[in-house]
This record gives structure tokens, sequence and C-alpha cells, in this order.
């Protein structure tokens, strides 16, 4: 589980990146915090691996005060995965993967054993190991950094909008592995985006920012859709729920789902 507990950050040069912000992410859930650029999605989310410390209050693990951990400690311990990869360039895909475990002890050749399997795990064929980043797509550098993430076997993932650069169907595919990623391994996981498909797609729980990190509305992809909180997130989550609202159809005996404009969004099982 991970808490904040009224944390503001103030940089230096006095912007209010977040603001008395509270949340408890309970353990082995999808969190995904969603917002418009700047509203504070990566500085919370950094709050919790300690490269950002709040200006007040605390970010707690499993009821622990992160500022009560070593750092570099705790930044192994936990997966972060960037929207640009963050792999080194000049080692090979399964030493990237491996390299967060042999800094922590574990014998090299154990490490690149298991850096194959975590391959494996996201997708990717044995094949790549031995390619360096800049030789795979950006799609296939996403899920070696997510193979990297996991590959200290951490309870909690951060994820800062990791398949924000890539293209929709990519993006599809990613976010359809990490749901199925997610069933096997139960992590504890903090996503950040702006792109509420993303978000719906991915969280059992959304959280909604407003400028710095205000809570427009915490809940269920369901629940929002259901009941915006107010004007804004009504806004944010479907221009107006219009977009979103779905009517049905007849189409020769099937039912086809149709959104406002009568576009058809699918076919109703049967
Ligand atoms: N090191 C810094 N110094 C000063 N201001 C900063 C710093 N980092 C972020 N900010 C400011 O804090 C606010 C929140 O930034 P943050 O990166 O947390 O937002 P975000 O929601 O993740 O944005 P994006 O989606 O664009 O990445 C912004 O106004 C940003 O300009």
């Amino acid at each position: 589980m991970i808490e904040f507990a009224s944390v503001t950050k103030r940089y230096p040069d006095g912007t209010t990146a977040v603001e008395d912000f509270s949340l408890v992410v309970p353990s082995h859930r999808t969190v995904v915090l969603l917002g418009s650029s700047g509203s504070g999605k990566t500085t919370l989310l950094r709050m919790v691996n300690r490269m950002v410390e709040p200006t007040s209050g605390s970010v707690l693990i499993d009821d622990v005060d992160v500022r009560t951990l070593d750092r570099v400690r705790l930044r192994r311990s936990i997966g972060y995965v960037l929207q640009a990869g963050g792999l080194l360039p000049h080692r090979t895909v399964v030493d990237n993967i491996a390299t967060v475990p042999v800094l922590d002890g574990v014998p090299r050749r154990t490490a690149r054993t298991r850096a194959l399997e975590l391959l494996e795990k996201v997708g990717l064929p044995a094949a790549l190991a031995q390619r360096y980043p800049a030789q795979l797509s950006g799609g296939q550098q996403q899920r070696v950094g997510v193979a990297r993430a996991l590959a200290s076997d951490p309870n909690i993932l951060l994820m800062d909008e990791p398949f924000g650069a890539v293209d929709p169907i990519v993006r599809a595919d990613l976010q359809a592995e990490l749901r199925r990623l997610q069933g096997e391994l139960g992590k504890t996981i903090v996503f950040v985006t702006h792109d509420v498909d993303e978000a719906f797609a991915l969280a059992d729980e959304v959280v909604i920012l407003r400028t710095s990190a205000r809570v427009a509305q915490v809940g269920a992809p369901a629940e929002i859709l259901a009941h915006p909180a107010d004007e804004f997130v009504d806004q944010f989550v479907g221009g107006g729920t219009a977009r979103r609202t779905l009517h049905l159809r007849d189409q020769g005996g099937r039912t086809v789902v149709v959104d406002e404009d009568g576009r058809p969004a699918g076919v109703l099982a049967p």
C-alpha cells in the first residue's frame, strides 16, 4: 500500500506542482493518475521513490515513511518505467534488463537467465536479447523497459506515460499486455497518463487531477463515466459525456452500438 499524506511540493522557483494531495493506493491494484500536462502527475510519482522530496506531508509505503528509507535501496526496490524507455544505449537488451539485479549482487549469469525469462514474459523473442536499444522499435523498447522494471521483482511499479511515444495500435497492444501481466503478477501500479482512454483501459481506480494535483474525482472508470463529479470531469473524460454516450441500433437482426453521431462503436454480444 502506498499512501500520500497531505503532500505538497513547491519547486525552488515558486511553482506549486502539488498542493495538499492525499491518496491511498491499495496493494495489488492499478491506480491511474490522469490529468493535463503540468497537473503534477510526474511530481507525485517521483515522490514515491524519492526522486522528488515533498515540501510538506509524507509518502508511506506499507506504513513506513519513505524518508526513513535509504534512497538508493528504495529506488532499486521499485520498478520505474518512463516514456522514453530510459534504456542504457550502450548495453544490450539482456544487460539492460539485468542491470539492477546485478547492482543488487545477483550473479551476472543468474541475472541474465532471469532477463531472458522476462523478455518472454513481456512478449519479446529471445532473439532480441543481444540487440542494442536503438535496434528495436519504439514498442519493443517499451516492452524492454517494462521487463527491466520487473527484473528485481518489485512490489511496486511506477509508470510515467510509458506508452506515450508509440502509435495507437502498438499502444493498445502494450496496454493489453500490461493488463495480462498485471493479472498474473498483481503488482501495486501507479500509472501516469493524460490519455483518458488509456486510463480507463488500465485502471482499477482513476484519479483525475486539476492543476497542482488537486483531486477532481477518484473512482472506478465506470463510476466516473456514470457519475462525473462536476463539469470539469465531464469535459475531461468525454468532452461532455455526449461523446461517450452510446446507443443501440438494430442492423439486420444484430444490435450495433453507435455513438452520438451514429458511428458504429461495436456489436452487442448475442
Ligand atoms: N524541477 C522543477 N522546477 C520547477 N518547476 C517544475 C519542476 N518540475 C516540474 N515543475 C513544474 O511543476 C508542475 C507540475 O509538473 P509535472 O511534471 O509534475 O506535471 P505532469 O502532470 O507530470 O506534466 P506532463 O504531463 O507534462 O509531464 C508544472 O508546472 C511544471 O512546470
